[in-house]
């Protein structure tokens, strides 16, 4: 028996999994394939985590450690959802709702001065930020849209794409320091032998604190130390609102406190605590007294505010207000709820921000609801550079058109926490005044950084094995679909050039013939792809972890309209596969709306679209004829789905997910019913294509009727299975079919 894991997670395609994953399950009976749940939802992983504060049947396994594992295995076959990566005010949600539910689990203390409260601290930050993603990664990422998903945008152009001003016209542009930063601070060594860090800082009078010890490295791994400091950080942000307010565009600003959730936060905090410094500078003690902390957003410290008596609330309400009258306006996320982009540190996440700006023809939403021009920060100039060049780009050319539009995949250098994003554990906030040093076993310094009090030092590593793995997949890529690939490496970065030199050094170990490969920064790199785009033609970026992040977002979404859409497939080092569901996140949006009016407008095109290699490579590792026959099948009934755009809409009362999903399982069951490979996959099929098509009029039509109205699903962060369930399979005709399978 094989066994495919799919992923229970959160919000909105856990809404979808309600109506897809049981018809998976009934088309793969009697196919020796198993399709099994692993909770790894937040809630999942609060409950696994915190066992000791639960009964017996509250409890449930540690899932996420057990599929940690399995990933390191050959036979590890998982289709990965996505998950919410939590900040601070999602976990405190999350466990009010659990706490609702019976669970007795302790509130998240936000500032921890006990030892108690300190631990309890750290075992929730288990749950904080990206804590799934890095753990399954144990791979490279190969990330592009279908031929068919590509060919069927071209012909079917999204029509969400706005006109740029005429060339020269728009005031957008991208903001970002130019000094101060992660990139002009990053410090890049390769390691000779294996060897043991300890991270100290030594204060200006010589006192050394040791913040971390016992960071095995390996020979070969790249290992970076850089720092952002905070005063350039708060004089960046100061001298980009004067200039927003004085151009009278919005100011916006795009971070990712999701999957940064150690340095991240801090850098949002920074600028909620510049933008409203008047009144915050003003009320300063008030504020640390009912623990407001800029960090977690405005939002948080006016809720905070509740703490306090009816007037003084009101004093400093009227305060924080006049900032929007001396500052620069704000881009909005909900301008009906007058939530701004530093409302939530959650809110706005660059990977998917960025984009809409692109998008939305270099504008934001304003306070009345309409589109404007803005500003945009994205502080360090790692990843900032390549956004400003395409907001460049499109501010002198207009806007892409989808309809003719090459394509920009990506090979993602990922594996084994690779980089930024396994820095959490290495990032510090500098005490003071000193400098924070990395001293090897001998005791020697191999890298040190000078910091001044509240700055952020970041330590990073890149293992040699995944580096090299990446090169042979950019090349695979390349040979395969004859398009050129671009490394996005900046000999400038001090990282970037370690990297150049093991690019250099591999790639002569590979068979690159007739492949044409460039290395070259991140603007270059955006120019030349940019340029290729829209000629039509289509380029392979290969890239560090963050850019791969960033630019599977934005070239998706530009090019098909969500990031939804994308195949996303991680072969595993160990020889396992992990297929990623679409490149982007769990659309909080879409749960708000079907909670509202029953219509969930989740894309499931990536989880139809994982599903397809995944039955492959078991066909591939076990002989399997039926997941051949069950992968191709799947194929061309996703041609068809597409063909015929039972995508799902974005309004009410018309096709939603579960009428996607309804015709999906048509085409499938057609598909199987047509074939000839197998003779009972064809015989048990033919009277369940039959019954779906004799019934698809009256089936579509009822999972449009159950629509319209406010749903219960008896809970936001863990559903209420029997109730999620018969919301998401609303149609009594299909269940039926699907059942008796
Ligand atoms: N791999 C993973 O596990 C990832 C997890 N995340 C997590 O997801 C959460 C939300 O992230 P955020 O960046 O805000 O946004 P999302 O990527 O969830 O959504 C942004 C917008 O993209 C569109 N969208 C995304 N997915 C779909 C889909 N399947 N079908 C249709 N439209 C889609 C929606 O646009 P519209 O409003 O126009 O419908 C949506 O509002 C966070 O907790 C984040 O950490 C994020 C990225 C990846
Ligand atoms: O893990 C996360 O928080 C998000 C991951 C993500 O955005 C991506 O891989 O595209
Ligand atoms: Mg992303």
């Amino acid at each position: 028996m094989s066994k495919i894991i799919w992923s229970k997670i959160d919000e909105a395609p856990a809404l979808a999994t309600y109506a897809f994953l049981p018809v998976v399950q009934a088309f793969t009976k009697g196919t020796g394939i198993e399709v099994e749940t692993k909770d790894i939802s937040l809630a999942g992983r609060i409950i696994a985590n915190m066992a000791d504060y639960l009964t017996e049947d509250q409890r449930i396994a540690d899932f996420l450690a057990e599929l940690g594992e399995l990933v390191k295995k050959p036979e590890a076959n998982i289709i990965k959802l996505p998950n919410i990566s939590a900040s601070v005010p999602q976990l405190k949600a999350a466990i009010k709702e659990l706490q609702g539910k019976g669970y007795k689990l302790p509130d998240y203390p936000e500032e921890a001065t006990t030892a108690e409260e300190k631990e309890l601290q750290a075992r929730y930050a288990k749950c904080l930020g990206s804590a799934v993603n890095p753990v399954l990664r144990e791979g490279n990422s190969d990330r592009r849209a279908a031929a068919s998903v590509k060919a069927f945008a071209q012909k079917n152009p999204h029509r969400m794409m706005k006109p740029w001003p005429a060339p020269g016209q728009s005031q957008c542009r991208v903001a970002h320091m130019e000094e101060g930063d992660f990139y002009a601070t990053e410090k890049s060594v390769t390691m000779e032998k294996d060897d043991v860090i300890k991270f100290e800082f030594v204060d200006a009078a010589g006192q050394v604190t040791v913040l971390k010890e016992g960071l095995k490295l390996i020979a070969g791994e790249v290992f970076d130390s850089s720092v952002m400091r905070v005063a350039k950080l708060r004089e960046f942000y100061a001298a980009t609102a004067a200039e927003a307010k004085q151009k009278g565009v919005l100011l916006s600003l795009h971070l990712k406190a999701t999957m940064m959730k150690v340095s991240d936060p801090v850098m949002f905090g920074h600028a909620v605590s510049v933008y409203f410094k008047d009144a915050l500078e003003k009320h300063a003690a008030t504020l640390k007294e009912i623990g407001a902390n800029p960090n977690m957003g405005l939002g948080d410290i006016l809720n905070k505010l509740d703490k306090l008596p009816a007037d003084k609330k009101a004093e400093i309400e009227a305060d924080i207000n006049a900032c929007y009258e001396t500052q620069a306006k704000l881009a909005m996320v909900d301008s009906r709820k007058n939530i701004t982009n530093l409302h939530v540190p959650n809110d706005v996440i660059v990977d998917a921000s960025m984009p809409n700006v692109v998008r939305d023809g270099g504008k934001m939403w304003n306070k009345q609801d309409e589109l404007q021009d803005t500003i945009a920060m994205v502080p360090d100039r790692c990843y900032a550079l390549m956004y400003r060049e395409i907001v460049e780009d499109c501010n002198r050319n207009g806007q892409f058109d989808p309809a003719t539009m090459g394509s920009v995949s990506n090979v993602g250098l990922m594996a084994q926490k690779a980089e930024e994003y396994g820095s959490h554990d290495k990032t510090f906030i500098a005490a003071g005044k000193g400098v924070i040093r990395l001293v090897n076993s001998a005791g020697a310094v191999v890298m040190e950084q000078a910091v001044e009090q509240g700055d952020i030092f970041r330590a990073c590593q890149a293992k040699d094995i995944p580096i090299k793995d990446w090169v042979k997949l950019a090349v695979s890529r390349g040979k395969a679909s004859g398009q050129p690939v671009v490394f996005w490496l900046d000999e400038n970065r001090a990282h970037d050039a370690q990297i150049i030199k093991k690019v250099n050094k591999y790639l002569p170990e590979f068979d690159t013939a007739g492949v044409e490969i460039h290395i070259m920064d991140s603007v270059k790199a955006m120019r030349f792809s940019v340029e290729r785009i829209r000629r039509g033609e289509s380029t392979i970026s290969a890239t560090g972890n963050v850019l791969r992040d960033y630019l599977t977002d934005l070239f998706p979404i530009l090019e098909l309209g969500t990031s939804a859409r994308m195949l996303s497939i991680v072969p595993l080092l160990a020889g396992g596969g992990l297929f990623e569901t679409g490149a982007g996140g769990s659309a909080p949006k879409h749960v708000e709306q079907f909670l509202k009016e029953g219509h969930n407008r989740w894309d499931s095109l990536g989880e139809y679209c994982a599903l397809v290699p995944s039955f492959e490579m078991i066909a591939a590792n076990e002989g399997n004829q039926k997941a051949a026959v069950l992968a191709e099948t799947l194929d061309a009934a996703i041609g068809k789905y597409l063909e015929n755009q039972k995508l799902p809409s974005r309004k009410v009362k018309e096709i939603d997910n579960r009428g996607s999903s309804f015709w999906l399982s048509l085409y499938w069951a057609e598909a199987l019913a047509a074939q000839s490979k197998d003779a009972a996959l064809q015989a048990r099929f033919a009277p369940v294509a039959k019954a779906l098509s004799d019934n698809a009029a009256k089936i579509d039509q009822e999972l449009i009727d159950c629509q319209g109205s406010p749903v219960d699903i008896g809970g936001y962060y863990m559903p209420d299975d029997a109730k999620a369930a018969a919301a998401l399979r609303p149609s009594a005709t299909y269940n039926a079919i699907i059942d008796a399978l």
